[in-house]
C-alpha cells in the first residue's frame, strides 16, 4: 500500500533544457515521502490503481487548472537579513556590510528577535514554493540552532550554517567571533545540536560549515573548518569572488584567486556551494567542476552588488553544478520565481550587451543567454544536484517535494483562454507570471506543510 497516491498533472526538468510533463499521471508516494512510482495513462496497471486508491484517504485528485511543481531549492539565503530586505541596497558591498548588515545580523544574539525573525523566513519560503533552503544564520550559536530546529518543526529541508568571522581587520567587535579557537569549538558545537535535531526530522536538517568568505576570515580558521567538515562529512557555504573588491582582495591576500585559496584550505568539495562565483577564471571553473562543488547563482542581488552578470551559461557547459540563490537581502525577493525570470533577463543582457553607444558586434557575450526552462532547472534539478540531494526532480526515488500552482485565483488569474493550449505554454506562463497567492499546498517529503486558504 502507498502512504499518498497523488492524480496530477505536472512538470518537471528532464535535463538542463527541456521540460516534461506528466500528464494525468499517478505519483505513489511511500511512508518515507518518497515517490515509489509515477504511473503513466498508458501503464497497463493505471486503471487497477485508480479504481484503488480513488475513494481512499490517501487519494489526492488535483483538480483541473492546478498543476504540480517540483519545490524549488533556495541555494544561498541570509535568513538573518530577511529583518533588512528591500533596503539598503543603494551602496557597494563592503560599505553596505560594515554599515547596515554587520548592525543588523548582531541583533541576533537576542534569542527572542531571531524566533520572531526566523519563524517568518521559513514561513515566507514556504509560502513561495520554496521547500529546501541552504541557510547563513549569523554568527551566534543559539540562535543558529533555533533556525535548525524552526526548519525542522516547520517541515523545511533546512541546511543551516553558523556563520565564522573571526578576523579583527574585516569585523568590527560587536560582531564576530571571539577568537579563531572560540569560533571553531562554536561550530563543532553547532554541527553535534543539528545532527541531533536531524534525528527526527523526517525532511532533513543539515549543519553546515559556513566560514562567510574569506576577507573576514583567517587561515587558521579556514583551516581548521575545513578540517571540520572533513571530519563531520558536512555540506560547506561561502561567498566566491563576487565583487571587483572581493575578488581583488582575495588575490591580494594570497595572490590567487578565491577558488583556488578555498581549495587549499579543503573547502572544495562534492557539497561546497559557493554563492555568487561571478569572477571565475576558466581553471576555477574547471575546478569546481573537478571537485563537484557548485555555483549558486544569485541574479537579483548580482545586479547590485557583483559588478557583472555571471556567463552562468558558460559554466553550465563546463560542467560546473548550478542552482539559484535568492541571496536575502543582497537580493530583496524571496521568491525564486522572481530570481528565475532576472536570471533569463540578465542572461539576454549579457548576451546582447548594454550599452548602446558599442557596436551590437562587440556589445555582448554570445552564446550567454538561458531560457525559462534552463532557470527552472536550476531551480529544482540543479539545485537538488548542488547539494548531492534526491530533490527537485518528480522521479521515482526523489522526495515528494511538492508545489501546487492554481491558475484560476480570481487575484491572480493566468491568462489562459484556450483549452488546447500546449502545456509547455501553459508552463512558462507560470514560471513568469506566478505569484505567492497562486501557490496554494506545499508539501515537503510527503509532509503537507503550507496551505493558502
Ligand atoms: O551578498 C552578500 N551578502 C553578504 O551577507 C555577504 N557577506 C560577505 N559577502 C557577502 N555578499
Amino acid at each position: 500500500m502507498y502512504a499518498q497516491v497523488f492524480y496530477a498533472t505536472a512538470f518537471t526538468s528532464q535535463s538542463p533544457k527541456e521540460v516534461t510533463v506528466l500528464k494525468d499521471c499517478l505519483f505513489c508516494i511511500d511512508d518515507n515521502g518518497i515517490i515509489d512510482r509515477i504511473v503513466h495513462p498508458e501503464d497497463s496497471d493505471y486503471t487497477a490503481i485508480l479504481n484503488t486508491y480513488k475513494d481512499n484517504d490517501a487519494f489526492e485528485h488535483i483538480a483541473e487548472g492546478s498543476y504540480l511543481l517540483p519545490g524549488f531549492v533556495d541555494l544561498h539565503i541570509h535568513a538573518s537579513q530577511w529583518a533588512q530586505a528591500g533596503t539598503a541596497l543603494d551602496i557597494p558591498l563592503h560599505d553596505w556590510l560594515s554599515t547596515y548588515t554587520f548592525p543588523s545580523e548582531a541583533k541576533f544574539a537576542d534569542v527572542d528577535y531571531a524566533k520572531m525573525v526566523y519563524e517568518d523566513v521559513v514561513d515566507t519560503l514556504l509560502a513561495n514554493g520554496t521547500t529546501t533552503a541552504l541557510y547563513f544564520a549569523t554568527v551566534h550559536k543559539e540562535a543558529s540552532v533555533l533556525l535548525a530546529d524552526i526548519c525542522a518543526k516547520r517541515g523545511q529541508r533546512g541546511l543551516v550554517g553558523k556563520v565564522v568571522m573571526d578576523l579583527h581587520e574585516e569585523c568590527p567587535d560587536f560582531y564576530r567571533d571571539l577568537d579563531t579557537q572560540m569560533a571553531l569549538k562554536d561550530t563543532e558545537d553547532f554541527i553535534l545540536k543539528v545532527k541531533e535535531i536531524a534525528k527526527t526530522a523526517k525532511q532533513g536538517v543539515y549543519p553546515v560549515v559556513t566560514p562567510r568568505f574569506i576577507p573576514t576570515c583567517s587561515d587558521e580558521v579556514l583551516e581548521g573548518l575545513g578540517a571540520l567538515a572533513a571530519k563531520y562529512d558536512t555540506h560547506i557555504q561561502s561567498h566566491c569572488s563576487e565583487s571587483d573588491w572581493a575578488h581583488q582582495h582575495v588575490q591580494q591576500r594570497f595572490g590567487k584567486n578565491d577558488a583556488q585559496a578555498l581549495h587549499d584550505f579543503g573547502l572544495l568539495q562534492d557539497k561546497s556551494v559557493m554563492a555568487h562565483s561571478n569572477f571565475l577564471s576558466d581553471e576555477d571553473a574547471e575546478l569546481f567542476a573537478e571537485t563537484g562543488s557548485a555555483i549558486a547563482h544569485c541574479p537579483i542581488s548580482n545586479a547590485y552588488f557583483a559588478n557583472s552578470v555571471i556567463p552562468i551559461a558558460h559554466f553550465a557547459k563546463m560542467g560546473v553544478d548550478i542552482g539559484l540563490g535568492s541571496d536575502i537581502s543582497g537580493g530583496f525577493s524571496p521568491s525564486l520565481y522572481d530570481n528565475s525570470r532576472q536570471a533569463v533577463m540578465s542572461s539576454r543582457m549579457l548576451e546582447d550587451g548594454v550599452n548602446s553607444r558599442v557596436s551590437p558586434e562587440e556589445r555582448g557575450v554570445s552564446n550567454s543567454r538561458i531560457t525559462i526552462a534552463e532557470a527552472f532547472h536550476l531551480v529544482t534539478a540543479g539545485g537538488g544536484a548542488s547539494l548531492s540531494l534526491p530533490i527537485g526532480r518528480l522521479k521515482e526515488g526523489y522526495a515528494w517535494d511538492v508545489q501546487r500552482i492554481d491558475t484560476q485565483i480570481a487575484t491572480a488569474k493566468l491568462p489562459l483562454f484556450d483549452t488546447a493550449e500546449p502545456l509547455l505554454d501553459v508552463f512558462q506562463k507560470m514560471m513568469y507570471l506566478v505569484r505567492p497567492e497562486n501557490i496554494r499546498d506545499v508539501w515537503v517529503q510527503g509532509q503537507h506543510v503550507h496551505s493558502r486558504k
